[in-house]
């Protein structure tokens, strides 16, 4: 059955030209281009084979990230993957994509680099850049404490002043300061942004950010006053255990005063204190950005899942044989329709929404430049909004697949245990999705109060400028199609939207201490800003699946009586139907190669059981016949038994 391609049959059936689709899901002809050849490059590649991962040890696994890393750098230089200076190009990017192991590159390049690039100065950027850029050093992203991660406000870590030698001082006072899981700082990093509170002349500043030098650039060993290690195992066997996330602590280590990241605020030789004309939450930048880099990066987990699950649904049969004929294949069974197609949608969707989240930071991004600060606010709800869908959304989503492909999907062979357990932490990093969802509903509510003042809603919260009209909306779908049209959708999902973000406020409205009210109605605020990210993933494609999940929330707000309700439904199996013969064709449209793929469900060939029982020959307790602790353990038992059995 060697080289058969078992979906050849499923291929054929498609009802549009998969190149073309290839073409979109890129982007481009050209990021098509590039993708397939920097994927191929990756998978041909010996020193980046994946597949003996999960039996590795963690030690050997840090090594073997190591080795990968290093030699990534080096074919990014060979083939001048980058441009002059920055392995932040759009080729680097897709080479360590498709390497498939994080590592410590991911937050030298992810955080430290666009730290300084955001909150540096000039001169901090014409000093430090260049030695980023050449990896002569590697830096971290020191922000989170043992006590605090999500309240950023609370971090301990000190940073004082002293005038008398022109330093800063950097101290944790207590255990919980002790900076707590930033990648790359457990082994390797030479340097970290850390963020600590200011203090000068006893006065508390508020958290900025310093960059400081933790190891030796000769032997590597911590300098003095610095205690650093790795902070142990976590979820998941390979998956997030290639990190070195770590552990720091200070005892008072001195580093000079331009080492503070002075473009928000500085501090001057005298110990003054000064405030740009920029807003404080600048500080916050690198988050903002590695967010919408998470938002991007969804759709990449989730079509991968989804292929593995759609490629092995369809080689899959269950019952349903008549006069010893083929059994059904288990994608044609509704109920996997139902679970699966929702997710291939998602995807897509969210490959969109990622490329509309990347233009709208491109421009908040230029507007800061011109001294422009309107639209922050916008860029920083959606940021967190949509990280905090998408990333809900795919973990979910991975873990759905993996039940869709039964037992077998169970097995590491499948790729699926693996990229849920290095995927799930994104619902917790760079802001924990509930404490992000408050956000966006803290300038939801923010939205509706001000309306009054008449101040114009913009950017996704301009619907709520005819909330008159949507507060007496009732959708007047009469039949199944009519749910086909956007508009008709759309108005659904923003009626829906606007009402459960009123009722929040009006509901607030009645806490004469709003902060108490907040705290209160957190369940409700959390429900209102996951409808408004909703909305802005439809507004930009699609869900009706989305409108069956969460139909009580469009009943009981009175957008849609229950008859409509049944008729989404009708027409989401219609839609169904309409996948099915295109859903094979819609994942190979992803491009993945079977090295990136990672899984014996997902191969393109879909020969999955002559792989599955090779592959499982391969297991280290297969090396012998007998186990070892044969003769400790089970022979004794045996024996007893034979003897109890005598007596
Ligand atoms: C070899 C080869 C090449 C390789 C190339 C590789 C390239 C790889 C790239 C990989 C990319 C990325 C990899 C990254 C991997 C990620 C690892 C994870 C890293 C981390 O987790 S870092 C730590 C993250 N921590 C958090 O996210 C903490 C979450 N908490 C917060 O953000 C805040 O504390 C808060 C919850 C927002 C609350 O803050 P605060 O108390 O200060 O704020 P308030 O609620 O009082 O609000 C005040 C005011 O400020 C507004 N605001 C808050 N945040 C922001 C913001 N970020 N931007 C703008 N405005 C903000 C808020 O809305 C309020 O406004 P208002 O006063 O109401 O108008
Ligand atoms: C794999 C991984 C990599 C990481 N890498 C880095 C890194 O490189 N650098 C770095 O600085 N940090 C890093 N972090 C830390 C990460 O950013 C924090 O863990 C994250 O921001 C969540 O904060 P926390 O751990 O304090 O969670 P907590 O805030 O303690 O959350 C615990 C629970 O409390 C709830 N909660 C908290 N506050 C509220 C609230 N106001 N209202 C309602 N519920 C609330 C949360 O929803 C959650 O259910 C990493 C974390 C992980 C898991």
């Amino acid at each position: 059955m060697e080289g058969v391609d078992h979906l050849a049959f499923e291929r054929n059936k498609a009802q549009f030209d998969v190149d073309e689709m290839k073409i979109v899901w890129a982007g481009s002809r050209e990021d098509f281009e590039l993708s397939d050849r920097i994927s191929r490059l990756v998978a041909s590649d010996p020193v980046f084979r994946k597949d003996d991962r999960a039996a590795l040890g963690r030690k050997e696994l840090f090594k073997n990230t190591l080795r990968k890393a290093a030699h990534a750098w080096k074919r990014v230089i060979e083939l001048r993957l980058s441009g002059e200076f920055s392995a932040l190009e759009p080729e680097a990017y897709k080479l360590r994509a498709f390497v498939d192991q994080p590592a410590f590159t991911d937050l030298h390049w992810g955080m430290f680099v666009p730290a300084i690039q955001g909150q540096g100065t000039d001169e901090q950027q014409q000093k430090w850049l260049p030695l980023a850029y050449r990896m002569q050093i590697i830096g971290c992203y020191a922000q989170t404490e043992l006590g605090h991660g999500s309240n950023v406000q609370g971090l301990e870590t000190t940073a004082t002043f002293d005038p008398k030698t022109d330093e800063f001082v950097i101290h944790s006072p207590t255990l919980t300061s002790s900076k707590w899981w930033p990648g790359g700082l457990g082994k390797v990093s030479t340097h970290a942004v850390v963020y600590a509170r200011l203090i000068i002349d006893g006065q508390d500043y508020g958290v900025h950010g310093f960059i400081v030098q933790l190891r030796s650039l000769d032997d590597h060993l911590p300098l003095p006053g610095i205690t650093i290690g790795d902070i142990g195992m976590k979820f998941g066997n390979a998956a997030y255990n290639t990190m070195d996330n770590g552990v720091l602590t200070f005892d008072h280590v001195r580093i000079p005063r331009n080492q503070m990241l002075m473009r928000v605020s500085q501090v001057t030789r005298e110990g003054k204190y000064v405030h740009s004309n920029v807003p404080r939450q600048l500080v916050y930048g690198t988050m903002v950005y590695v967010r919408q880099k998470i938002v991007a990066d969804a759709s990449v987990a989730l079509s991968r899942a989804v292929c593995i699950a759609t490629r092995y649904s369809a080689v899959r049969r269950q019952f349903g044989s008549h006069n010893g004929g083929l059994e059904t294949q288990v994608i044609d069974y509704k109920t996997q329709q139902s679970r699966l197609f929702p997710l291939l949608a998602s995807a897509y969707a969210f490959r969109f929404v990622g490329e509309w989240l990347l233009w709208l930071y491109t421009d908040v991004t230029e507007r800061l430049k011109a001294k422009d600060f309107s639209t922050l606010p916008e860029a920083h709800a959606c940021t967190a909004g949509l990280k905090s869908l998408t990333t809900t959304a795919t973990a979910d989503g991975i873990e759905e697949c993996r039940k869709l492909c039964g037992g077998h999907g169970y097995l590491c062979s499948s790729g699926l245990p693996e990229l849920f357990a290095v995927y799930v932490p994104a619902c917790t990093y760079e802001g924990d999705n509930i404490v992000l969802l408050l956000q966006v509903a803290r300038h939801l509510v923010k939205t509706v109060s001000q309306l009054s003042t008449g101040n114009k809603p913009v950017g996704t919260t301009a619907y709520m400028a005819r909330l008159e009209q949507l507060l007496q909306y009732h959708s007047d779908v009469k039949k199944a199609e009519d749910w086909l049209k956007p508009n008709v959708v759309l108005e659904a999902f923003e009626a829906r939207a606007a009402r459960m973000c009123v009722a929040c406020a009006q509901n607030l409205s009645k806490f004469s201490n709003p902060e108490e009210g907040f705290q209160e109605l957190a369940a409700d605020l959390v429900e209102a800003a996951v409808a408004h990210c909703q909305l802005i993933v439809v507004s930009n494609v699609y869900a009706l699946s989305l409108l069956h999940k969460h139909l009580g929330d469009f009943i009981s707000t009175g957008c849609i009586d229950p008859k409509q309700g049944s008729l989404a439904n009708e027409q989401l199996r219609n839609l169904y139907s309409q996948v099915r013969p295109n859903a094979v064709a819609l994942v190979d449209a992803y491009n993945y190669t079977d090295h990136y793929l990672g899984s014996i469900l997902g191969r393109y060939d879909g020969n999955v059981y002559p792989k599955l029982y090779e592959e499982a020959w391969k297991d280290p307790l297969n090396d012998s016949i007998v186990p070892d602790g044969f003769k400790e353990y089970i022979q004794p038992l045996l024996k007893q038994q034979l003897r109890n059995a005598r007596l």
